[in-house]
């Protein structure tokens, strides 16, 4: 193919217009994307057919204001996420994006941004703090000195008109916040902080008011004269928002229907005998056009995408395509999408600890009421088995009822653990795939600083509280042993909870994956029934039930070298053990430790596969 260069003008220039910007942002071109999905119709049907979401289309995104029109489901979002390659690739059938005549490699992905419709900011940080966390991970430690990253998130906040609410809380269910379009310029600025110079948005102004949404894409438009090619879908803007466009691409069914200034747009429509009303706002008159619901005086067969390609405005990006190579192995590149960090694994994991801790502390929902929790629960079971007697049969009911008790609230109690990581999904994979850090860190980080000390604390109150109230052995390494213990059964509840919560992305799954394995183990745990009456083929489910090795391990620590009354006769409390066929030697007593250890650990293994391999693409 004939190699020429590309015209780095800015994108009104061929228009009479112009954009003063000293140095040009990237020129992105995209020829011929065809990109299909094939719906899923459920387990027993045959493959879906594939649908076609974009049907060949081309077209250039150059510096200043870059906005994909259309109505609801004609392709904005696709076309957005295939340019910025946030969709999945095996959805591609043809087609190739280049930026600045490359192809986008991760270097080139370093240069650009992408912020979606949902906000996903740390709602107990302020604006300052989620500003500076993304410095800290994306600015390379080796040119930005803390001093620096600092100056750069101040300058940000200043750019954006973010000094108010530079302290405020985000904000989240339960913390009133900043407001919608501080959140959507915060979001703006946890990517501004990289300085890209091509921006994606995703229909930045939604759920947005109009003057709120007239401020954004003034911002965008400020930031856009700074050489900055800033490309975002939207729906319907009013006309002060529309008249700020510099480019427009108008999409039906998939298809382009204009491509070109923003300025001519009504022009063209015009010129194919559409009347506008003089106060219809243009994006309606657009929309209108597109949905059928304005007739044209011209009549004709053609389709508004076959008019548009027959235009001059098709022609002159075809001609300015024309002159752009590109590899042919676009596909396969785009298909090898490996994230690029620029902060080592123990500055991430320390930036990223940081804030897990501060979300934790300022959550109280989590950490306070768990220990609330646990208090109020101690004290219950407490005062229902308190200074239990040594009498039987009070003295051997009492006790094993108590265990039982106590162990069903150690697993139960860790429910609510199905919220780590489903409350957190989206911010996870926006980060982790905008390569804010990796996986590991990210998993780790949870795990040492949110999961352990929320569990162990409460459970080591809640230890100290019940065990003297309820006069169990006196000897302090029996309390070790039962705090041992009961630490290892919530954290097994825990760990499951967290595996449920990584695999699925809503709650009502979550709580039905979670549910039914606590239930089956807890019948498989020896105080439902006894397990040494089991059906053999049935008995092996035992060692599977944390309920099992909770309640082995608290009952040998207290019925061991305890002896019980009836009348004037006494029982020794390993007689009870060996009735119940339960090893008390000191391996007995601890294989049951090794096994909620050996559980806890299968379980992290496998939340931690299935972080990994969670769908990024959309
Ligand atoms: N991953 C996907 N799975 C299933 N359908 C998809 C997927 N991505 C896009 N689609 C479908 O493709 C069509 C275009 O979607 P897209 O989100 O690009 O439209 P849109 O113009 O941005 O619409 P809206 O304004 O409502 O967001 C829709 O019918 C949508 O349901």
């Amino acid at each position: 193919m004939e190699v020429c260069e590309i015209k780095m003008l800015p994108a009104l220039e061929s228009d009479g217009a112009t954009v003063h910007v000293k140095v040009p942002g990237p020129i992105l071109t995209y020829q011929n994307i065809h990109y299909c999905i094939r719906e899923s119709r459920g387990l027993c049907c045959k493959k879906a057919p594939e649908r076609d979401i974009l049907k060949n289309v081309s077209g250039i995104m150059k510096t200043g204001l870059n906005a994909i029109m259309g109505a609801t489901g004609s392709g904005k979002t696709s076309l957005l996420d295939v340019m910025a390659g946030r969709k999945d690739p095996r959805g591609l059938r043809s087609g190739q994006v280049l930026v600045d005549n490359k192809l986008v490699t991760s270097d080139l992905r370093l240069m650009s941004a992408y912020v979606v419709q949902d906000d996903v900011l740390m709602g107990t940080l302020t604006v300052r703090e989620n500003l500076l966390f993304s410095g800290n991970l994306r600015l390379p430690r080796e040119q930005f000195s803390s001093a620096d990253k600092k100056k750069k998130v101040e300058s940000i906040i200043e750019e954006l008109g973010l000094e108010d609410c530079a302290d405020t809380k985000i904000g989240t269910e339960f913390i009133r916040g900043v407001s919608g379009g501080e959140r959507k310029r915060c979001s703006i600025g946890m990517e501004l902080i990289t300085s890209p110079t091509l921006l994606f948005l995703d229909e930045p102004t939604t759920g947005l008011d109009s003057n709120t949404a007239n401020s954004i894409i003034a911002l965008l438009h400020r930031l856009s004269r700074g050489g900055r090619t800033i490309i975002f879908s939207i729906h319907q803007p009013r006309y002060s928002i529309f008249r700020l466009f510099d480019y427009l691409t108008l999409m039906h069914k998939g298809e382009t229907v204009y491509a070109g200034p923003a300025g001519k747009a009504i022009d063209y429509f015009q010129s194919l005998g559409y009347e506008r009303d003089a106060f219809n706002n243009p994006a309606d008159f657009f929309l209108d056009i597109t949905n059928g619901e304005t007739a044209t005086s011209m009549p004709t067969e053609k389709s508004l995408a076959e008019l548009y390609r027959e235009s001059q405005f098709c022609t002159a990006v075809d001609e300015e395509l024309k002159c752009i190579t590109g590899p042919s192995d676009s596909l396969s590149e785009a298909k090898s999408k490996a994230p690029s960090y620029v902060t080592s694994f123990s500055y991430q994991l320390k930036v990223v600890c940081w804030r897990t801790g501060l979300n934790v502390v300022r959550n109280p929902q989590t950490s306070y009421a768990q220990i609330a929790m646990n208090i109020l629960f101690a004290l219950l079971i407490g005062l229902v088995y308190y200074q239990m007697p040594l009498t039987l049969p009070e003295a051997l009911q009492n006790r094993i009822g108590a265990f039982f008790f106590l162990i069903i609230n150690m697993v139960f109690g860790n429910l609510s653990a199905v919220e780590l990581f489903i409350n957190e999904r989206a911010i996870f994979v926006h980060e982790n795939s905008g390569g804010y850090y990796r996986t590991s860190v990210y998993f780790l980080s949870k795990v040492f600083v949110d999961l352990l000390p929320n569990r162990i604390v409460p459970i080591l109150i809640f230890s100290s509280i019940s065990y003297y109230m309820m006069g169990l052995n006196p000897a302090f390494t029996s309390f070790l042993c039962f705090a041992l213990t009961v630490s290892l059964v919530s954290l097994a509840g825990v760990s499951l909870a967290f595996l449920v919560s990584a695999s699925v992305s809503t709650f009502a799954m979550a709580n039905i994956l979670v549910v039914l394995p606590f239930v089956f183990m807890m019948v498989f745990g020896g105080f439902l029934v006894n397990l040494n009456s089991m059906l053999n083929w049935l008995s092996w489910l035992k060692w599977t039930s944390i309920f099992k090795y909770g309640l082995d391990a608290v009952t040998i620590n207290e019925m061991k070298g305890l002896v019980l009354y009836s009348g004037n006769a006494t029982l020794p409390g390993e007689l009870y053990l060996e009735s119940q066929g339960i090893d008390y030697s000191v391996w007995g007593f601890w294989q049951n430790e090794v096994a909620l250890l050996g559980i806890v650990l299968v379980c992290m293994t496998f939340a931690y596969i299935q972080l990994r391999r969670i769908n990024r693409w959309k």
